[in-house]
Formats: structure tokens, sequence, C-alpha cells
């Protein structure tokens, strides 16, 4: 089964290139940039990551990108993991990165952009990986400089495949946001958002009518209001769980009670994920091979989950012909 996951065309649509910062990395930038960090090691690194809930995380999500601080560190970062990610068999990454999170630390969308554009043009002719970047917004920090950080991105809308909405979100709601999204909209940019991961169904619901997103990261919390369930079956609106994720935020306290196979029964349109593979456990392999541990499922699942990214992603038609011949042969 390991090699069938790993040949399997795995399509990341749910990724946040700061959450691929591995120990290692992190004590190599901090020395290049003269950075002290509270750990001495990388085992107290892994000791530290042992989260209750997502603002725990964002927590030490928020201190460990301290060190990324030139355009260099983001395209070493993002080039270490598209070589991690390349060799398990993903064939394409479409990452969130956070331009407010490096902005209030001085570090400018420039630098940002500069460095993963670099890192994206290197992956696809060394590799041959495809990416996609979603400039996400922070959704506790306030609407007017989200709308701030979006015209700032000018230079860069070309680039945008999407923008997103990440961070903090129980109490935090999607349609303090709507101007921004609409802004987004005109531009003809498109958009998604993370929704139902910490947050009630409401904001799933209100991300879909009040941002019009095309897609909701998470969205687990969907299962708890079935009106909400038939209209994401009916409108097959893409859904990126990321199981490690939810086992270490403490969304669920064991995978075996993830509700994705019940996700599936009822039709939703579904994606597997790793969301911050530095931070939660593995990457987009591992994720795979825990769902098979604690669903037991078997190759025609995988395919489905892996079909259905294929169909989701912001790519051209001749791309996803290819993803889904490999898939067959897979
Ligand atoms: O899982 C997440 N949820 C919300 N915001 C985030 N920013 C990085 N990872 C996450
Ligand atoms: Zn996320």
């Amino acid at each position: 089964m390991r090699d069938f996951l790993t040949r399997l065309p795995k399509v990341e649509l749910h990724l946040h290139i700061e959450g691929t910062l591995e120990p290692e990395l992190m004590f190599a930038l901090a020395e290049r940039n003269g950075v002290t960090l509270p750990y001495a090691s990388v085992e107290e690194v892994h000791a530290a990551y042992d989260f209750s809930d997502l603002q725990s995380f964002l927590d030490l999500y928020y201190q460990g990108m301290s060190v990324l601080q030139t355009a260099r560190d983001f395209h070493d970062l993002a080039m270490a993991y598209f070589r991690r990610a390349h060799a398990e068999g993903v064939v394409h990454v479409e990452m969130h990165f956070d331009p407010q999170a490096h902005l209030v630390r001085g570090v400018g969308l420039a630098v940002v952009m500069e460095g993963l554009s670099l890192a994206c043009r290197e992956a696809e002719r060394e590799l041959g990986l495809s990416t996609a970047l979603i400039m996400a917004f922070l959704r506790d920090r306030d609407a007017d400089e989200a709308m701030w950080v979006l015209e700032q991105a000018s230079p860069y809308w070309e680039m945008l495949d999407a923008v997103g909405l990440d961070s903090a979100e129980l109490g935090n709601p999607p349609e303090a946001f709507s101007e921004v999204f609409e802004r987004a909209r005109r531009l003809g940019i498109p958009r998604v958002a993370h929704a139902g991961e910490e947050g009630p169904p409401e904001y799933i619901r209100n991300a879909l009518d009040r941002l019009d997103v095309c897609r909701i990261d998470h969205g687990v919390r969907c299962l708890e209001d079935p009106a909400l369930v038939a209209r994401l079956r009916d409108e097959q609106v893409v859904l990126t769980v990321c199981p490690l994720s939810n086992l270490r935020l403490r969304v669920v306290e064991r995978l075996e009670e993830h509700p994705l196979p019940r996700m599936l029964a009822e039709g939703l349109n579904v994606t597997l994920n790793s969301d911050d593979p530095a931070y939660f456990g593995g990457g987009m392999l591992a994720n795979f091979l825990a769902c098979k541990r604690a669903f037991g499922w078997g190759k025609e699942t995988f395919r489905r989950l892996a079909g259905n990214a294929i169909e989701a992603a912001f790519v051209d038609e001749a791309r996803r012909q290819e993803w889904r011949r490999q898939l067959e042969e897979a």
C-alpha cells in the first residue's frame, strides 16, 4: 500500500509554506540571520510542539517564522519542501503564504514574493513539480489591513492563483472580510477560506455566501448541520481536509474518530492535505498512510480522494489530463 500511495499522483491544495519549516532549517536560518531561538536543540523544538488547540500552534508557528528574513530564506524554505513533496509523489502544491505575519516583522511582500516565485520556477524546471500561490489574510487582524495588503500586492496580482483566509478562527467570522474578497473577485482572483476547523458550521455557510469562495479549507464541522451537508454535496464544494493537523490540534482526540469516513459517505467533495507538515507530523504521504491505518481504506478510496484534488487544482486542462492518466496507472 505504501508503494501505491507513493505512486498515486498527489495534488496538495492546503499547505502553509511557513508551516513546512523543519526544526533543522529553523536552526540553520537562525544562525545565518543572527536570530536567537527559545530552543537549545531539535529535540526541544519537537517537545514544544505539544498543542492543545489552534491558537497554541499559531503562537509557535508565528514565532518559528522569525528566522525568515531574506528572499533567499523563503526560496530555501520552499525548495526544501518541494524536494520532500516530490520524493513522496506529490505532483502539484498550492501553497498559502501569510504576508501580514512577515510585514509585522519588517519583512516586505517583495522579499516574500521574490523568494517564493524563484523557488516555484526552480521546482517546475528541476523537479517537474507545478505550484500555485494563495495569498492568505490573517482573520485575527482587521479587514482594513487585509485590504491594504491586497492593494500593495498589485505588482503580483497576476501571479496569485487565489487569496485565502487563515489564522485564529473562533470569534473571527468570515463576513468581516466580505469587502476584501469582493475586491479580489472584481480583480478576477479566485477565493478560498479556512472555515469549520474550530469554528461553527455557520462560518462555512458565510464563507460561501459572503466571500464567494470556491473551496473551504478544513470544513470538518459541517457535519453538525445536515442542511449545510446537503448543500455542500449538491454544489460539490471542495473541502481541503487535513487529518494529521486535526489530530495534533485536538479537533479530534483519535484519528479513528475523525469525520472523514462520514464525509465521504455523505458524498462530499473531500481532498487530503497536510496543512503544516513540519508541525503536525508529516506531509502528504504521512497523511495518506495515517488514513490507511485509521480507516482501513482500499485503493479506490484513495484514488477518489486524489482524483478530487486533481479536478480542483488551479491548473490548465493539459496538466489535469496528465495527472488523470497517472491516476489510472497507479
Ligand atoms: O491550520 C491552520 N488554521 C488556521 N490558520 C493556519 N495558519 C497555518 N495553519 C493554519
Ligand atoms: Zn490551514
